[in-house]
């Protein structure tokens, strides 16, 4: 097996609401190797979901992918036909999103749910394959014959996980799964996740707004900000040294459970409309650090160390005379 699992190039979505359309996502690129965990994180309305959405090849009208690539074991799946798409989902790439009580079919059994995924794919799976992954996620397989309403909110999205699972995929894309889900429970789901993924060895793409959670968990963080990356790299290295002022701000703004205290300041302003972003780079209005070419350049992402950041303070022909203490 190749290690490269997903290569996104240029992945470009939009919204067509009008005369501006919403560049939702805008031109990301994403690297995701075999067993992976990758987390994606940013403010509400950055294009995290529409990210996913579109690299799984889920969206719907209005939204449509404008431009770019998404290769999968290096065929492109924004090219691909719906057919060949419908027999990788599930088999190679799974989705969990946000809430299984959404997900899954309210007047059917957890059980007659896993059958027709199961039906849907010419893949010979084992009777007991159903059984078998409930119990992976923690469920007692007694449950399949449980309807999504007789299960708490934990057991829904375990069970949602479960169903990812049937065919083992390479990758699962999750979008908040722990979201709706207490503290207690959010934590304990997120354990499970992580040991399966290193017993099973499939990669993550895992969208929060959780900084306490990435930083666990994932071996690489993806911070979005107005459908752009900002900055990307290894967990610990944007944990450690933040490299684009928003990352720092959202380290800022999230307590640190083992810590010393300290108090807790936000992002001042609020994200910018996507139909119309301001010039240069997106986060100048909000930026401590902006100096007076952030509203006239617009900043690539720039190699900073071990990460890549998205900042004018760390273009190679700008930065030196223009340090920002
Ligand atoms: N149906 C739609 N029509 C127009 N714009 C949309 C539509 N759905 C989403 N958007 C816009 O696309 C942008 C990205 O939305 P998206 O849901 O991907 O963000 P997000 O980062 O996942 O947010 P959240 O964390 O709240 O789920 C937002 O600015 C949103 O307003």
């Amino acid at each position: 097996m190749p290690d490269q699992l997903l290569e996104v190039r240029d992945l470009t979505v939009e919204y067509d609401t009008g005369a501006h359309p919403v560049v939702a996502v805008d031109h990301v690129d994403l690297d995701v190797q075999a067993g992976e965990f990758v987390g994606v994180v940013g403010e509400s309305g950055c294009g995290k979901s529409t990210l996913l959405f579109a690299i799984a090849h889920l969206l719907s009208s209005p939204a449509e992918i404008t431009g770019g690539s998404v290769k999968f074991f290096g065929q492109d799946l924004v090219t691909m036909s719906e057919k060949k798409l419908a027999s990788m989902r599930w088999r190679d790439f799974s989705v969990v999103m946000q809430s299984a009580m959404n997900a899954l079919n309210p007047v059917k059994s957890i059980g007659a749910q896993f059958q027709d995924t199961i039906m849907a794919h010419d893949e010979v799976v084992d009777d007991n394959r159903p059984a078998e992954v409930l119990r992976l996620v923690g469920i007692d397989p007694i449950h399949l014959k449980s309807y999504p309403h007789q299960l708490s909110g934990g057991m829904r999205q375990r069970a949602m996980i479960a169903m990812a699972l049937l065919f083992t995929p390479d990758l699962i894309i999750m979008d908040e799964p722990t979201s709706a889900l207490d503290v207690v429970a959010q934590r304990s789901l997120m354990v499970q996740i992580k040991e399966l993924q290193r017993k099973l060895g499939f990669a993550v793409i895992f969208v929060t707004h959780d900084m306490s959670l990435v930083s666990h968990f994932s071996d690489k963080l993806v911070v979005m900000y107005a459908g752009q990356v900002v900055e990307f790299g290894a967990t610990r290295a944007v944990f450690d040294h933040p490299a684009h002022p928003y990352s720092e701000g959202l380290l800022d703004a999230f307590p640190s459970i083992r810590g010393p205290k300290v108090p807790l300041t936000g992002i001042p302003g609020s994200p910018p409309n996507l139909a119309d972003p301001p010039p240069g780079c997106r986060f100048q209005p909000r930026c401590p650090k902006a100096f007076e070419d952030c509203p006239k350049i617009e900043p690539e992402l720039y190699q900073v160390g071990a990460v890549q950041s998205r900042c004018l303070l760390h273009a190679p022909s700008i930065a030196p005379a223009r340090e920002v203490s």
